[in-house]
């Protein structure tokens, strides 16, 4: 860690497991570099290991397995500037190890399945992202990972995404309701019956009246757009490329809904995508561009999921920013 932080900020990353959780976190290590940031996995705070969850037929997505108050407890203190010896959950063995020593930095990122799950966690997190997957998105991204690198079968992934979808649906998908940015990815509108889940949407819904807050428009902040920027300086082979902007209610609150169906055939020229966005939080033209374009091998990065992790990392640097300058002044003051 570089130096004391004054003000610790937290942010919450939830999703499903094969969500695109780790590529994000990529993405996040690149605006804010690694000595600034410590990540958290949430996965740490089972307190039931693999063979007792076997035993009893609860699931990591059960809240049963999880120790909230431990994790609140421990969330807790770091925000308050102080070291933790956390719990570590094992993803080969499947149990519980000794824990490990975690101090307090400028930018705590705790990334799982419940960040905003417990109450008392949501009120500690800064800034949320929550990523919401369609199921038949998410079954194409497994089967892909799961059965070139870890040797399952088709039936195998399927099985596992089935037997996950109650408990899932319980307590995992309702915790979107909470978070400050929502990445939608679904089946493109652009080929009819598609099964190959290459071309994607993707839409990122973003709450409006959170202090600090600005969400990304297209155009004309507060209209509905719907824009074809595939001509002569955006290059689109076949399906094309639709972007939409308006506004919906989610949750029963308002949000600003950018969306892109489709993907670029040439990532420098998402500049001209870029130039016009508004309140991108980018500190210089084409700063958004560059970023997507330094990690065109990220998976997403052609399309509106690379994007929108673009925009929401931009977000939570804006966040970082607001939130230590207003701490910094505090201190002035007192
Ligand atoms: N935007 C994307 N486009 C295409 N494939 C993707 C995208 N994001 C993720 N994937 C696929 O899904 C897999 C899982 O992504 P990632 O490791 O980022 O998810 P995760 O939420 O961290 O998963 P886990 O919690 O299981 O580690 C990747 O290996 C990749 O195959
Ligand atoms: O949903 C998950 C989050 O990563 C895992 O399935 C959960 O943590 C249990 O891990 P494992 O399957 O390795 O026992």
């Amino acid at each position: 860690m570089t130096s004391k932080p004054e003000r610790v900020v937290l942010i919450g990353v939830a999703g499903d497991s094969g969500c695109g959780k780790s590529t994000f976190l990529r993405r996040l290590t690149d605006l804010f570099g690694e000595e600034l940031m410590t990540v958290i996995c949430l996965d740490d705070y089972h307190c039931l290991d693999r063979k007792q969850r076997k035993e009893t037929g609860i699931t990591a997505l059960d809240p049963r397995a999880n120790n909230f108050d431990l994790m609140y407890e421990q969330i807790k203190t770091l925000k308050d500037g102080q070291e933790i010896m956390k719990p570590i959950y094992n993803h080969e063995t499947g149990m519980i190890d000794p824990p490990e020593k975690i101090e307090p930095n400028h930018i705590i990122v705790v990334e799982g399945l419940h960040p905003l799950y417990d109450e008392r966690v949501r009120g500690l997190i800064d800034f949320s992202v929550y990523f919401d997957i369609s199921d038949e998105v998410k079954i194409a991204w497994k089967v892909q990972r799961d059965m070139a690198e870890r040797g399952h079968s088709y039936e195998d992934v399927l099985q596992a995404i089935n037997s996950r979808r109650p408990d899932f649906q319980k307590y995992i998908e309702p915790q979107r309701e909470f978070a400050d940015v929502v990445l939608q990815v679904l089946p493109t509108n652009l080929i009819k019956n598609d099964e190959e889940r290459k071309v994607l949407r993707v839409r990122m819904l973003q709450r409006e009246g959170k202090e600090g807050f600005e969400p990304v428009y297209l155009f004309d902040e507060g209209s509905t757009i719907n824009w074809t920027p595939c001509g002569r300086k955006l290059s689109c082979s076949y399906p094309g490329m639709q972007l939409y902007y308006g506004s919906d209610v989610y949750y029963g609150r308002y949000v600003s809904v950018l969306e892109v169906d489709g993907q670029f055939d040439n990532l420098d020229e998402v500049i001209y995508i870029e130039t016009h966005l508004s309140k991108t939080s980018t500190k210089y033209e084409g700063e958004m561009t560059h970023l997507l374009v330094q990690h065109r091998e990220y998976p997403g990065s052609n399309n509106g999921t690379g994007l929108f992790q673009v925009l929401t990392g931009l977000k939570m640097r804006a966040a970082y920013e607001r939130l230590t300058a207003k701490e910094a002044k505090l201190a002035v003051n007192v």
